[in-house]
């Protein structure tokens, strides 16, 4: 058996207690193969994590990966404004080569800050798929289909198109990558394509991802037209089940909050793409009362303006507050369940806890920093402290992804001076 041992390090357990252990995985089934003092010292691999927190690799729950090609590209604007008059002529004008650039530019940032996991909404998914299985992370990956605006032949096609991909992909990278029918959105989707694709992607067991209740100006028509709210109308159209899971959820009133739970639905947290276009607060602290699988997203790079899951996880506890006006909302336990766990849970990929027999997808922190001193208390840090760029090694599936820094399955500079380029010829074009 083909071994790695992470040696030396303070290990975060499912329970939120740290304990000083190795941590033994079996490379060849990419699993924890044990957890405890002076294990195997004849592994194969060893990675050093002396005056390091070990914890389960970081899970970004709702991500458009691509779009780090747009970063910096349309700030200070509203969601409708933004994606009308930037975002989307700019996206129109992208190659298949563009998102395939884009995407590894992302991934590597998601490496470097301790992401083992994420999911993502896009198009020229094939592209991402390859992107993906080079950088040996793990995924849930759909097409996101819009069909306002389109004659009714290219709406279908597009809602076929997500059905597709998800069925051809489902599986692949050696099962690291699993899919989703994504319909953007209640409001830029159409009633009968919205059933359509639930039904399909349900009939095939595939789940359905879809943006809802993210501002007030989608929430508004929706209750206009059909007198009910928009998660009554997603239930109704049969998105709303267990295997499904939306981004934002801001304008949520107490009757979806139940909905949510009763159907246990996941929602997907992005404080930092809500705080920067101005959608709102989300009651996060009321959806964790009500027993919400919540997890934690960053959105496109494009919004936030950067991949790093600590950042959110300081975001998400200070917006938490806000919210809620209560300091003691959203605690600094919560966040980091909701970036490993709770994401995990949501988007229904495995990770998220430290666990013999569990996926060995693990990040590596470096405490020898001054902002991380003194330890007090390494779950406060996780949640309040630290950032991505203290993650040392990151591990997805048993494989070292990064190693002291070093991103081993994806070259960074080349990353970066592709999409230089593909940025400087798209705002040729555009
Ligand atoms: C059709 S693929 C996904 C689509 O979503 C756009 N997008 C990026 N951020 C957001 C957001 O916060 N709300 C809604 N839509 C968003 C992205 O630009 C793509 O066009
Ligand atoms: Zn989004």
């Amino acid at each position: 058996m083909d071994t790695l041992r992470i040696a030396g390090g303070q290990v975060l357990r499912p329970d939120a207690t740290i304990e000083d252990a190795d941590i033994l995985i079996d490379r060849d089934a990419g699993t924890i193969l044990d957890i405890g003092a002076d294990l195997d010292a004849d592994a194969d691999e060893t990675l050093d994590a002396e005056g390091c927190l070990v914890m389960p690799g970081v899970v970004n729950a709702h991500c458009h990966v691509a779009m780090t090609l747009l970063r910096g590209y349309a700030d200070d604007k509203p969601l409708d404004t933004w994606l009308r008059e930037d975002i989307w002529p700019a996206e129109a004008a992208l190659t298949p080569e563009d998102v395939r650039v884009g995407a590894e530019l992302g991934l590597v940032e998601m490496i470097k800050s301790g992401t083992t996991t994420f999911a993502d909404m896009y198009f020229e998914v094939p592209e991402i798929v390859d992107a993906v299985e080079k950088s040996g992370l793990r995924a849930r990956l759909g097409h996101g289909s819009v069909t306002i605006g389109k004659d009714e032949d290219d709406a279908w096609d597009d809602i076929e198109e997500s059905i597709e991909v998800a069925r051809e992909f489902d599986g692949t990278a050696d099962g690291r990558i699993r899919t989703a029918v994504m319909p953007h959105s209640l409001t830029t989707v159409g009633e009968e394509y919205l059933r359509e694709a639930a039904a399909e992607a349900h009939a095939d067991d595939i789940p359905v991802h879809y943006h809802a209740n993210e501002t007030t100006d989608e929430v508004g028509p929706i209750v206009d037209e059909r007198d009910e709210r928009p998660l009554a109308y997603a239930q109704d159209l049969g998105m709303l089940t267990e295997r499904d899971f939306l981004a934002h959820g801001v304008h949520v009133d107490d009757e979806e909050i139940s909905l949510l739970a009763e159907a246990g639905t996941g929602v997907v947290h992005c404080p930092a793409s809500n705080m920067k276009l101005a959608s709102g607060m989300a009651p996060v602290q009321a959806m964790l009362d009500a027993g919400v699988t919540v997890g934690l997203g960053t959105d496109g790079a494009a919004s936030n303006n950067d991949l790093d899951m600590f950042d959110e996880m300081r975001d998400a506890a200070m917006l938490g507050k806000l919210a809620a006006d209560d300091a003691s909302a959203v605690a600094a336990e919560d966040v980091v369940n909701m970036a490993t766990a709770g994401s995990a849970a949501a988007i229904d990929l495995p990770g998220g806890a430290l666990e013999v027999g569990g996926v060995a997808d693990i990040a590596v922190i470096d405490l020898d920093a001054p902002h991380l001193t003194p330890a007090n208390d390494l779950v406060s840090h996780l949640a309040y402290a630290t950032r991505g760029s203290d993650v040392r090694h990151t591990v997805c599936d048993g494989q070292v992804l990064m190693r002291d820094r070093e991103v081993l399955t994806l070259d960074e500079s080349a990353a970066m001076d592709r999409a230089r380029e593909a940025i400087a010829s798209l705002r040729e074009r555009v």
